[in-house]
This record gives C-alpha cells, structure tokens and sequence, in this order.
C-alpha cells in the first residue's frame, strides 16, 4: 500500500518535570487537555501527518520523563531526533547542553514557554522569554495547551525548519519517482495504535 506521507521526522519534547510536555502533545496530536499531572516514566511516543510547503510530513514525536531519574533512558532519544522542543528556563543551561552532547549536529530547536494562560503565576516575562530563546539562537513560542495557544503553530514552525535543514534531501524528494523519503528510520509496525498502547504514560525504554 502507498504510504500516506512523503517524509518522516523525529521531534523530542524536553524539559522539566510538571512543564506540560505531555499536555502540550496530547493538544496537539489528540486536541484534548488532561488537568492532572501524571509524570511520564521513560518516554513516550505519539504520531501526527501535517502539510507544510505541499509536503506531507508525517511526525513521530516523543515526550521525554522530566524527572532526572530516567535521563540516562531519555538522553539515549536525542540521537535520532531532527528536531528538539525546549520546554525550560530555569535549567536551559542544563538542557541546551544536553542537547550539544547527546543530539546530532544540525539539530533544530525551538523555545516553549507554557502554561501561558496562567497569568498570575509567571515568573518569566515574555520579553525575557523571547531573550533568552535569541541568546541561544532559537525561535520562540508562548503557549498554552490548555487554550490551545500556539499549539499547531509551534509544532509547524519546527516542522519547517526540519525541512529546511533537509532541503538538498527534499529536491530529491521531488524528483524521484517513489516520491517516498525517510529522513528517520522509522520502525513502524502495520497495524499498530498510534503510540504505546493509546496510553500517554506507559515505558517505552
Ligand atoms: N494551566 C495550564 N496547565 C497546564 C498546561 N500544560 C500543562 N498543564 C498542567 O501541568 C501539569 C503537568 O503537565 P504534564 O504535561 O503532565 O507535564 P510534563 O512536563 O509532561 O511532566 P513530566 O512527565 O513529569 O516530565 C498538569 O497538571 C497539566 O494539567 C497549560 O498550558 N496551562
């Protein structure tokens, strides 16, 4: 059977624990939000296909365990991700480096700032937010998996600069007759749920 996408991804979700990586994926893959914190153990995947530029891009993206317990387990994923969502401002330090070390060079990232409905408890300005994410060279988005904001958009633009990075491997893409390329070697079973056991919360380690 033709595959229903022309190009395939590995996006990594990181950061904090209690941040709403998980949220912030379920928004974007399942359009719900769930209120109670259930941290991840291990990491956890989940699929989504999107259209950008006429390219049908299908998105493998895996929410990492904040808890520094299981970083050895989610630092072994940086590997194959293209792309990388930064969900921390406390600790970017800790995280950006992390990324340096275990992620392959030419990795794109992005800044998150969530919980962007939650007004009164702020601690870091979007000035500084947007400061921060120029410091370290990266693009910025507020968001709000609980209002929905900036979900698709965010998750789009780090899409794009994956495409980007791929350009020379995209015009092959359109010239060749399979019109099929993998970027990620992606396992994908016939047949199976999209992620693990339809739970947001399960091992995968
Ligand atoms: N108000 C508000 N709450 C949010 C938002 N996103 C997540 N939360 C809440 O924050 C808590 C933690 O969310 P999770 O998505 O489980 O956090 P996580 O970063 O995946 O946590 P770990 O799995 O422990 O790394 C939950 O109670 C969510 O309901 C948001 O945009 N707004």
């Amino acid at each position: 059977m033709a595959k229903q996408y022309d190009v395939l991804f590995r996006l990594l979700l990181i950061g904090d624990s209690g941040v709403g990586k998980t949220c912030l994926l379920c928004r974007f893959t399942d359009k719900e939000f769930h209120s109670s914190h259930i941290s991840t153990i291990g990491v956890d995947f989940k699929m989504k296909t999107i259209e950008v530029d006429g390219i049908k891009v299908r998105i493998q993206i895996w929410d990492t365990a904040g808890q520094e317990r299981y970083q050895t387990i989610t630092k072994q994923y940086y590997r194959r991700a293209q792309g990388i969502f930064l969900r921390s401002y406390q600790h970017i330090m800790k995280w950006v480096s992390d990324v340096d070390e275990y992620a392959p060079e030419g990795v794109q990232k992005i800044l998150i700032g969530n919980k962007a409905d939650e007004e009164q408890k702020r601690q870091v300005g979007r000035e500084q937010g947007q400061q921060l994410a120029k410091e370290y060279g990266m693009d910025f988005y507020e968001t709000s998996a609980c209002t929905n904001l900036n979900i698709k958009e965010s998750f789009t633009r780090l899409t794009e600069l994956v495409l980007q990075a791929h350009r020379k491997e995209l015009e092959g893409l359109r010239t060749r007759a399979s019109n099929e390329l993998a970027l990620a070697e992606l396992e994908e079973e016939e047949g199976k749920p999209e992620g693990p056991a339809n739970s947001s919360k399960s091992c995968w380690c």
